[in-house]
């Protein structure tokens, strides 16, 4: 079904989507509250929460109110064409699946970072895996399909570890690394210190690291005879608080395109553009890292602007299709969904996660319709206005 993007009204009205699916929820706030049922009150906790009083959450998600699309009339949209070029790929949609560590966690079978795979193989809309999956990368790379995927690093203290993980990445077949700069320690997070809830310090979602020679030639025993040893070696080793300095190394590490997550002032996206990365990934991780108030969308005209002819990423309080017009408008070159897929992995598995990836894209679409634009071209800051 990986089909391209561009419906007709009639189409969704009546033949269906091919995805979109009535037995799952066509509101944020049912998809959500389903989930909390569906996860349970600790993984709910883990996935939903964010730093401190989560203020920064809810204004990633309430800066998308303060932009209104102008509808454009007599432009004929009838047909539309949503794909993007990104590092030399042509895909069929801008949309993307930002990567989430807990995300095997979120299937009933425990195995969700393989049922998203199969996702972006029958949508066509790329996954960044995490390096915090539940089963190894090379797994996850091999259900994908023909839908490129991207690997997301969390940059060890140990080099020769994160070589280690990036030439699996490479071998695996994932089409960039994404070095993720904002959690190299985790932010105050009050929901999982009152729960106590890492699910990485129980070992899930390790497999990445149990699997690596280099990990596991530093331990005494296997992860197998001692997990517990080994979940304390890889609390040890998990994050570098990278400098400037590293970046040179960082972009030595490997020829895929190179993305950086978590850039949101515009100094540094020019620091990180003349530093040689492929892409800016402009996030403030969904609001769980730091409560430090600024919505991720209202960062991202500047971290474009500075950016220059840079592909620049983009997701933090993505809910709707409409959510992804505005970012395309204020110069995302794609756009990450995050928790809600996640929300749609814990409902449905892999076609909980096609529901909500083609739920987006069919209202982006239909957006543009309505609207008159019939192209990611035609959507420019102009195309905005603020309204609140
Ligand atoms: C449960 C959870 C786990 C996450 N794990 C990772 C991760 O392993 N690597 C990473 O770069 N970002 C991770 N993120 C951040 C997402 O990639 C993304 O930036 C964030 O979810 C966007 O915010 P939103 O979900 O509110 O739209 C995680 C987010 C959630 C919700
Ligand atoms: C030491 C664990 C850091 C959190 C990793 C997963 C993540 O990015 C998130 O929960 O957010």
């Amino acid at each position: 079904m990986n089909q391209p993007f561009g419906f007709y009204q009639n189409e969704i009205y009546f033949e269906g989507l091919g995805g979109v699916s009535p037995r799952f929820p066509l509101t944020y706030g049912e998809l959500e509250s389903r989930a909390e049922a569906a996860l349970g009150p600790s993984l709910w906790s883990y996935v939903a929460g964010g730093a401190g009083d989560e203020h920064t959450q809810r204004v990633n998600v309430g800066a998308f109110e303060r932009w209104g699309l102008y509808p454009r009339m007599f432009v004929g949209a009838a047909r539309r064409d949503l794909s993007v070029e990104l590092f030399g790929m042509t895909l069929p949609s801008p949309l993307f699946m930002a990567p989430i560590g807990v995300l095997g966690l979120c299937a009933q079978d425990g195995h969700g970072d393989l049922a998203t795979a199969r996702a972006a193989a029958r949508t066509g809309v790329p996954m960044v895996a995490s390096t915090l999956t539940v089963d190894p990368m090379e797994q996850v790379a091999a259900e994908s399909g023909s839908t490129p995927g991207f690997f997301q690093l969390y940059t060890p203290t140990d080099r020769e570890l994160a070589e280690s993980l990036v030439r699996r990445a490479e071998k695996a077949g994932f089409k960039a690394v994404v070095v993720t700069l904002d959690t190299w320690v985790t932010g105050w997070r009050p929901r999982d210190l009152s729960t106590g809830n890492f699910p990485q310090l129980r070992g899930h979602c390790l497999a990445n690291y149990f699997s690596d020679p280099i990990f596991r030639a530093g331990l005494e025993r296997t992860p197998e005879e001692d997990p517990r040893a080994a979940v304390l070696r890889w609390a040890q080793l998990f994050g570098a608080p990278l400098t400037w300095d590293d970046l040179p190394w960082l972009r030595s590490l490997t020829e895929l395109p190179l993305v950086v997550k978590g850039i949101c002032h515009p100094e540094d996206a020019r620091r990180a553009r003349d530093g040689g990365v492929d892409g800016i990934y402009c996030s403030n991780h969904g609001g769980r890292q730091a409560n430090g108030g600024l919505p991720a969308l209202d960062a991202l005209p500047g971290v474009v602007e500075a950016a220059g002819t840079l592909p620049v990423l983009f997701d933090s309080g993505v809910r709707s299709g409409t959510d992804v017009v505005k970012a395309l408008a204020l110069g995302a070159t794609a756009v990450g969904v995050g928790r809600p897929y996640a929300y749609g992995l814990a409902l449905g598995g892999t076609d909980g996660v096609v529901h909500v990836l083609r739920s987006l894209l069919a209202e982006a679409d239909l957006l543009m319709a309505v609207d008159g634009y019939p192209t990611l071209a035609d959507l420019t800051p102009q195309s905005l206005r603020r309204v609140l």
